[in-house]
């Protein structure tokens, strides 16, 4: 920083007058300056460089000589020490006075590289000098005015007196100065630093979180950082990840048109630009779910498989068959191989014919089937629909239908009971037509095999058609792999422990494997087969029972042998968890209230029902009126249409295929009832075909009206009547439960039978109009139209609430 000199200044220091710098000054520059006038370097190098030629010596004797003369003027004892000088060329008077301005005008000079040295501060002995400077540069004569521009600062140091104060105090004032633009400088005027410091404490921060970004966009730059991004991830983690900060990874989002917050989750593909822009190498993370780790998924390679024993179930109307059936299908092969040896029931069979399998599902029933498929458990191949010859299709033959197309597995028509007399199986054909299963012999791919259960008859053909068409759906699984299947059913054995009927499907089973079933792990104790013969390995297709699990898994549950116990009871724990969460936020099923929602979010593209109505007429017209309201989104589709009640089965079927039910003039069993709430099944029940059609419409078009329940708020019992002209009956209660307010409707019940159903006008506690009364209280209750109270008579408060599902 310049240090300004000013003319005054510079006078002073010279000890002259101010109009003597001036004059000088306006001599060699032609300027006139002031005595304010700060002076540059080169004009300060020009009155210095006058005044020390002006004050020159002649030599260096009659210097000395003139300060030895002085020295005898104040020690006069001392004469013989004194050196004679030389005579000077100009006066030794105004030789002597230049001596001091020669030394101050070292001072500004330290802004040139030849200032004086710090050296320079201590006094100057005046003897010493001759030694000091031995080649002192000759004098100048300043006797003409050409004024020779120095090649350096001469510096005269022969003063006897140096101003050592003033000195001080301008290195103090350097210092100081240096300390404001260089924080190096540590050790001089520390108060004066600390109290600069204490004033900016959060600048010191800030530098040292700027420093820190520098750094590290250094770093960055030097070596580009790898980033590993999975699928999602939120803003702060992506920042964290490319070591920056939210707000420049914000910054970048808005600049690539993303508005984020810190919070907010972006896909791989944004968080990769983001990471480029960065300089960033980008890897994609896979998250290895313990499923992955332990179970193997993979397809089978086709050179593996090899041809598998389809599974069927049997299914049909009630009494039409399906346990004798299955009873005939099993003894006929018991005989045939097992001679004589009883069987037990384990859920499931194997029966040969020939070198050919068929594993049995021994549930009969679709109750079973249906459950497993609402599991997600994809088990059987074909379905054998025993249809009584002598009976025909009934209520449950068609629900079957259904069932089994909904699961698109083959239908195999076992036409029973053709040992009755009444046996009519061209009748039975004519009518499965009407549920577009057309007979074989009729040109239709379903095949109709005759049978009789009781008389065990024509059931090798049934069991010849079974593997033509398991042929035909070329059914086919890798024995040579960790084995993958389905829990038929499942108990717990006081001695035993859980033990669970298995299906496997995929690979081989084998005692000792470690298992994951469902929510259930374990390791396979003990194995056997439907015959209850001990067994170490079983392949696909074939069911055995097995203990070993540490609980009881459920119907349906896919299970898998594992590599690794201890992440397979990790994984267990994961699914129990995670099983807790959704029952705790329930499934989302399909109501008509939410059918608008479901359809925007892309959900929804069929909408399934199931109708029910009184008469078959109503349930065809309600069919064709409900489909033709399909639209370009959402298909309507009934999958399902009968007479009679709502039954269990039905909320079965609308369970495993996200179905609602509709109701014409019928209402649902108790069971149905029950199953339907628990399952969240919504179940409409209607009087008029117009309203169910205008309530589906409205829903699609997500205008439905909200639903009101009505919520109990207590009952009070009539005491007391008191007439009141103009203002009519008033009954006199006493709460009993609950609560009376003064806006709740009110139902007068009278020895059990409702008489009417009114508002409440007034409610008081002995004069004042009260908000309500609670239990336990007496009050006075005046009804809006009804007059007609008694005494005895039980007054029920209840509000209407509306409310969406
Ligand atoms: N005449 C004759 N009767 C049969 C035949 N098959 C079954 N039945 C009889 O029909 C009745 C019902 O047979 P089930 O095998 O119990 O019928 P289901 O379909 O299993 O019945 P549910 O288990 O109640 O659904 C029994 O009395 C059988 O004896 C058959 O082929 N001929």
């Amino acid at each position: 920083m310049m240090i300004k000199y000013r003319v005054h200044e510079v006078a002073k220091d010279l000890n002259v007058p101010n109009k003597e710098v001036i004059d000088t000054l306006q001599k060699y520059t032609g300027e006139v300056k002031k005595h304010m006038t700060a002076l540059d370097e080169n004009e300060l190098d020009l009155v210095f460089e006058a005044f020390t030629q002006k004050n020159s010596l002649e030599n260096l004797d009659a210097y000395f000589a003139e300060g030895n003369q002085k020295e005898t003027v104040v020690e006069p004892e001392k004469p013989d020490v004194s050196i004679q000088p030389e005579k000077p060329a100009a006066s030794s008077q105004p030789a002597k006075e230049a001596q001091k301005p020669a030394r101050k005008a070292v001072k500004p000079g330290k802004i040139t590289p030849v200032g004086p040295k710090p050296q320079q501060k201590t006094p100057v002995p005046s003897k010493p000098v001759q030694n000091t400077q031995p080649k002192k540069p000759q004098p100048v004569h300043n006797t003409d005015n050409s004024i020779r521009r120095p090649m350096g600062r001469i510096v005269d140091t022969r003063a006897s007196h140096v101003e050592l104060d003033k000195y001080n105090e301008k290195y103090d004032r350097l210092a100081s100065e240096k300390i404001n633009t260089n924080n190096t400088v540590q050790k001089q005027k520390l108060t004066q630093r600390s109290s600069q410091y204490r004033n900016k404490p959060r600048n010191s921060r800030k530098e040292t979180e700027a420093e820190r970004l520098r750094r590290i966009a250094m770093e960055r730059k030097a070596k580009p950082i790898t980033v590993q991004i999975p699928e999602e991830i939120t803003v702060g983690e992506l920042a964290m990840r490319l070591k920056a900060t939210a707000a420049e990874v914000i910054k970048k989002l808005m600049g690539l048109g993303v508005f984020a917050t810190v919070n907010d989750v972006i896909d791989f593909d944004t968080a990769s630009l983001v990471a480029m822009e960065f300089h960033a190498k980008v890897e994609k993370e896979v998250v290895v779910t313990i499923e992955e780790q332990i179970i193997d998924d993979s397809e089978d390679e086709d050179d593996n498989l090899v041809p598998r024993a389809p599974v069927v179930v049997v299914m049909g109307h009630v009494d039409h068959g399906k346990t004798s059936l299955l009873d005939a299908i099993r003894h006929a092969n018991v005989t045939a191989t097992e001679a004589g040896g009883i069987t037990q029931h384990i859920g499931a069979y194997q029966v040969k014919l020939g070198d050919r399998e068929v594993t049995f599902l021994d549930t009969p029933g679709h109750a079973a089937f249906t459950t497993m498929r609402a599991r997600g458990a994809q088990v059987t191949d074909i379905a054998v629909l025993v249809v009584a010859a002598d009976d025909g299709i009934m209520p449950q033959t068609v629900e079957a239908i259904h069932h089994a197309k909904a699961a698109s597995v083959s239908i195999i028509v076992a036409i029973n009971k053709m040992d009755k007399p009444g046996a009519n199986p061209q009748h039975v054909m004519e009518q499965l037509t009407e549920y577009d299963l057309v007979p074989e012999e009729w040109g239709g791919d379903t095949p109709c095999i005759p049978v009789s259960a009781l008389k065990k008859t024509g059931i090798k053909d049934l069991l010849e058609m079974i593997i033509l068409v398991a042929d035909m759906k070329e059914l086919k699984a890798n024995p040579d792999r960790a084995a993958k299947g389905t829990v038929i059913e499942a108990r717990l054995d006081k001695g035993r422990g859980p033990i669970a009927t298995m299906l496997v499907q995929n690979g081989t089973l084998h005692t000792g494997d470690i298992l994951v079933a469902g929510t259930t792990v374990g390791r396979v104790r003990a194995m056997t087969d439907a015959n209850g013969k001990k067994i170490d390995s079983a392949g696909p297709s074939v069911p055995v029972e097995i203990t070993g699990l540490d609980d009881v898994p459920t119907g349906g549950d896919i299970f898998n042998a594992v590599s690794d116990e201890r992440l397979a009871r990790e994984l267990v724990e994961q699914r129990r968890n995670a099983l807790k969460e959704e029952r705790f936020n329930a499934r989302t099923k399909v109501t008509l209230d939410n059918l608008f929602d479901q359809m925007k979010q892309g959900d929804m593209k069929e909408l399934q029902i199931i109708v029910k109505a009184d008469v078959q007429g109503s349930v065809e017209a309600v069919r064709q009126s409900l489909e033709k309201l399909s639209n370009d989104e959402v298909r309507v589709n009934v999958i399902h249409g009968g007479v009679g009640a709502i039954s269990e089965s039905d909320v079965m079927l609308a369970t495993a295929s996200n179905a609602i039910i509709v109701g014409f003039n019928v209402r649902p069993d108790p069971v149905a009832e029950e199953n339907a709430k628990r399952d969240g099944v919504d179940v409409r029940l209607y009087r008029i075909i117009y309203d169910c059609i205008d309530e589906i419409e409205s829903a699609m078009k997500g205008m439905l009206a909200p639903k009101y329940r009505e919520v109990a708020l207590g009952k009070a019992e009539c005491r007391e009547i008191y007439k009141i002209s103009n203002v009519g009956t008033i009954a006199g209660c006493h709460v009993t439960t609950g609560k009376i307010t003064r806006t709740a409707e009110v139902r007068v019940v009278r020895d059990g039978i409702v008489i009417t159903e009114d508002k409440i006008a007034s409610l008081r506690r002995f004069k004042d109009d009260v908000k309500e009364v609670a239990e336990g209280y007496d009050c006075g209750i005046g009804l809006e139209k009804f007059n007609d109270i008694k005494q005895g008579d039980i007054l029920e408060a209840f509000m209407m609430e509306a409310y969406r599902e």
